[in-house]
């Protein structure tokens, strides 16, 4: 994060899941998960500068609302009323991160906008109340405030750190397609489900720092509803293992695919190999650290 005075730069970085559990349908209508969440360095940027009134939202891309339905802006109003601030802040959203991708990017930029106001406004809110702000927002916002390698269950707002991916490349395609998550959720059924994430497998491999243990143990349970409807996803997987990924995995609930490796180089030719396919968003990307 950086700060001048009246305006302060904040990074809101991707996600992926590495591992993705759908446990049951709840009550309340959310599904209760078990999830294994990285933050990855694909980002978009947002400038935070003092403004006297109101929310005021500019975005750089057509098609992304620049009101209150932006969750960037609902961020802003959350945090506001909470804290009972007066003045207003006008925020620019330089976006980078496909729209509903499988990747949080709204989860993103809502979470970056609670850590930047927290600090242009000297709230000095603990992580843990943010958490709590962030948790009204959407399921995926209160790991957006940590980034990091973290557990996350409940419907994703409960987060427990694991111990860190050893740094690597991870390359991302993203089809022509957008899918909205709670049709995906709505959809799901167990007994479509081919294979299930093994958590406890994965988190030993995370404390042996193998990432080849946490390549060989992808699994997202939410394939079973987004592959059958967009069947160029396991093509992209495919093409990823041929070109010498690790391994490859659908993210959340799709459509983007990730795809790890091991350096940057292999990583930046197997993105290349990718878009001569004529997959049209293709980005390199590497993992990123928790905050403190
Ligand atoms: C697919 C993931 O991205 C994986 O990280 C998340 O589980 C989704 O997180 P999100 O986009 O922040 O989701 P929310 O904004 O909270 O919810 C969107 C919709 O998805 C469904 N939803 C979401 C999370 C969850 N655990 N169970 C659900 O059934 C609900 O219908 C909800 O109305
Ligand atoms: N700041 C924002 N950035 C992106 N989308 C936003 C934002 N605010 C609201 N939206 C709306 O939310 C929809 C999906 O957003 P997003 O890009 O976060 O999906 P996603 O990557 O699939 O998220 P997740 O992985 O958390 O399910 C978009 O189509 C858009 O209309």
């Amino acid at each position: 994060m950086r700060r001048n005075l009246d305006m302060l730069t904040v990074k809101a970085f991707a996600k992926i899941n590495l591992a993705l559990d759908v446990l049951y349908k709840r009550p309340d209508g959310y599904h209760e998960v078990a999830m294994v969440m990285q933050a990855v360095s694909l980002a978009d940027t947002i400038i935070l500068t003092s403004h006297p009134g109101d929310i005021v939202l500019n975005v750089n891309i057509p098609g992304l609302p620049d009101d209150a339905s932006n969750l960037a802006y609902r961020a802003a109003a959350l945090i506001k009323e909470y804290a009972g601030i007066q003045q207003g802040v006008l925020i620019t959203l330089d976006k980078r991160i496909p729209l509903a991708a499988g990747l949080a990017g709204g989860s993103a930029d809502a979470a970056a906008v609670l850590k930047g106001l927290n600090n242009l406004w000297e709230l000095n809110l603990s992580l843990d109340k943010l958490s709590k702000l962030a948790a009204k927002l959407g399921s995926d916002v209160p790991f957006c405030l940590y980034n990091g390698t973290m557990l996350a269950t409940g419907r994703g707002e409960l987060l427990s750190p694991l111990p860190p991916l050893p740094k690597c490349y991870v390359i991302l395609a993203k089809p022509a397609v957008e899918v909205p998550t709670a049709w995906v959720y709505q959809e799901f059924k167990a007994d479509r489900v081919q294979v299930r994430p093994d958590i406890a497998a994965m988190s030993k491999f995370l404390e042996q720092g193998s990432i080849d243990g946490v390549a060989g143990n992808l699994a997202n349970v939410l394939e079973s509803v987004t592959i059958p409807a967009h069947p160029e996803i396991a093509k992209i997987k495919e093409s990823m293992l041929k070109y010498g990924a690790m391994a490859a995995l659908m993210s959340g609930s799709g459509p983007t695919v990730f795809g790890l490796a091991g350096c940057q180089k292999q990583a930046e030719v197997i993105a290349s190999q990718l878009k001569t396919e004529g997959i049209p968003e293709v980005f390199v990307a590497e993992t990123v650290s928790k905050v403190e």
